[in-house]
């Protein structure tokens, strides 16, 4: 059904079963729950609350039934009362079961790893077991590998994240984690800036930001009691490929993942089983797909990025923010990139450098005129760090460069906070990005 509705449309669902709707960018839609409860990927409606969404794939589900009311525009609404709800419910009271015994024994909770090809829904999975969790009094860690997404800051971001306040419905990740940095809480994301949408395109960088991500988790679950018991809900990029698997055995390892979720896919279930056989302290378990998982193309996924962006300086509707203008010289500042190889054929590479080295070094820019309409990580290595440090350093925030006067070598910046940049190391990937 593709055809634009607009008017309120009243929806009673049974139990165990959910409204599915698709809202474009361009458009919007609101759905209120009228009565009975509901949730969304595991966060609870309030009733008679009404929440708005645009350029989102949305599932209201039910345990006991309830009425909804849908108005705006949906390019795809349909009821469906065939779920996998119940297998993920049964896996959510699998991993209580786990922190459980972890609370008896002085251990660390579980360590899931969310594994599935693309589209499948492994965020929509891990956002239900992370709100269950902490609708359990859970405090658990949210990771997320998938760097194409920027689910809680910018695509090309991993992250991992405490989480401590309910999944924003509308909002998502993103918000929860701007909500807690408002509150001066401390389950600001740990963040490192990978920079590229694909692991493929710079693997040695991807797997050394992973271990640096997975120290820094187990660093925090060493000292806080509630994080170490939530444990971790690890979210992955949809790679299954050969350098898919090459990765997932490095988080397996770098986290030490104890549950392995394969969603939706046989070939891989029975693969993680065959490579884990000889780890029998690693569980591996299949849960089926749901039937609702839309598919995204590059379209809809390269608009996804954008918005993202756009939400990073200007915030969303329901908390605006106003960014800062401001010019900086180029001189003021060191701009880095990592991995020139994918640049240069190993022949042009200087002697006595190989390949692996040279995707895991900075190389400085030195000319401002690539810099246009780039988005920048700023990080958090000291002025006196050397690049070594840089690059191994976490992101403190993000800055984009909205303009280059290449005579007077000045960058005009756009920043989320106001005044000089406190830190001078600035590190570039592949995204560009033009306001609109
Ligand atoms: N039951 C459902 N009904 C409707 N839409 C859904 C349902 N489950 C997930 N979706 C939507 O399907 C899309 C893909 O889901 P999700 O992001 O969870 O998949 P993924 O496997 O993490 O994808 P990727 O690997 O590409 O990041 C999302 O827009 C999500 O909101």
């Amino acid at each position: 059904m593709n055809k634009a509705i607009a008017d309120t449309r009243e929806y009673n669902l049974e139990q165990e079963s959910e409204l599915r709707f698709e809202v474009e960018f361009s458009s919007k839609a609101s759905v209120k729950l009228v009565s009975g409860t509901a949730e969304i990927f595991g966060t609870e409606l309030a009733t008679g609350v009404t929440y708005h969404f645009f350029g989102r794939k949305i599932a209201v589900f039910t345990w006991h039934g309830c009425c909804l009311e849908l108005t705006g525009q949906c390019s795809v609404e349909y009821t469906a009362n065939e779920t996998p709800m119940n297998s993920y419910l049964n896996l959510h009271l699998a991993l209580e079961q786990i922190r459980e015994n972890a609370a008896q024994q002085g251990e660390q909770g579980p360590r899931v790893l969310v594994l599935g090809p693309h589209d499948v829904g492994k965020t929509s999975l891990c956002k239900i077991l992370l709100s269950y969790a902490l609708r359990q009094g859970r405090r658990p860690l949210h990771v997320s590998l998938d760097c194409s997404e920027g689910s809680i800051t910018m695509p090309g971001t991993m992250t991992a994240t405490s989480i401590s306040h309910i999944i924003d419905v509308e909002e998502g990740f993103g918000s929860t984690a701007t909500t807690a940095a408002s509150m001066g809480s401390t389950t600001m994301p740990l963040a490192y800036y990978y920079g590229y949408q694909n692991p493929a395109e710079n693997l040695q960088l991807y797997k050394l930001l992973t271990s640096k991500l997975a120290q820094g988790v187990k660093a925090r679950s060493a000292i806080d009691d509630e994080t170490r018991l939530g444990g971790q809900i690890i979210d992955t990029t949809g790679l299954i490929d050969n350098v898919g698997y090459d990765i997932i055995q490095h988080a397996i390892e770098q986290f030490s993942v104890n549950v392995v979720v394969v969603l939706g896919h046989e070939r891989l279930y029975s693969d993680m089983t065959r490579i884990l056989r000889d780890k029998p302290e690693i569980s591996v378990v299949k849960v089926a797909k749901s039937g609702g998982v839309v598919e995204r193309d590059q379209q809809f996924r390269t608009q996804l990025q954008r918005s993202k962006i756009h939400e990073y300086f200007y915030g969303t509707s329901k908390c605006e923010l106003s960014p800062y203008s401001t010019l900086t010289n180029f001189a003021d500042v060191s701009i880095w990139r990592v991995g020139e190889s994918s640049l240069a054929p190993t022949s042009a590479l200087p002697i006595g450098m190989d390949r692996q080295l040279s995707e895991t070094q900075l190389v400085k820019i030195d000319n401002p005129d690539i810099l246009l309409h780039s988005v920048l990580a700023v990080l958090n290595a000291d002025e006196s760090d050397n690049e070594a440090n840089a690059l191994e350093s976490n992101v403190a925030g993000f800055i984009y460069v909205s303009d280059v006067d290449d005579a007077k070598q000045k960058l005009t910046i756009l920043s989320p906070a106001p005044g000089r940049l406190l830190k001078r190391h600035l590190l570039m990937g592949s995204f560009k990005w033009i306001e609109s």
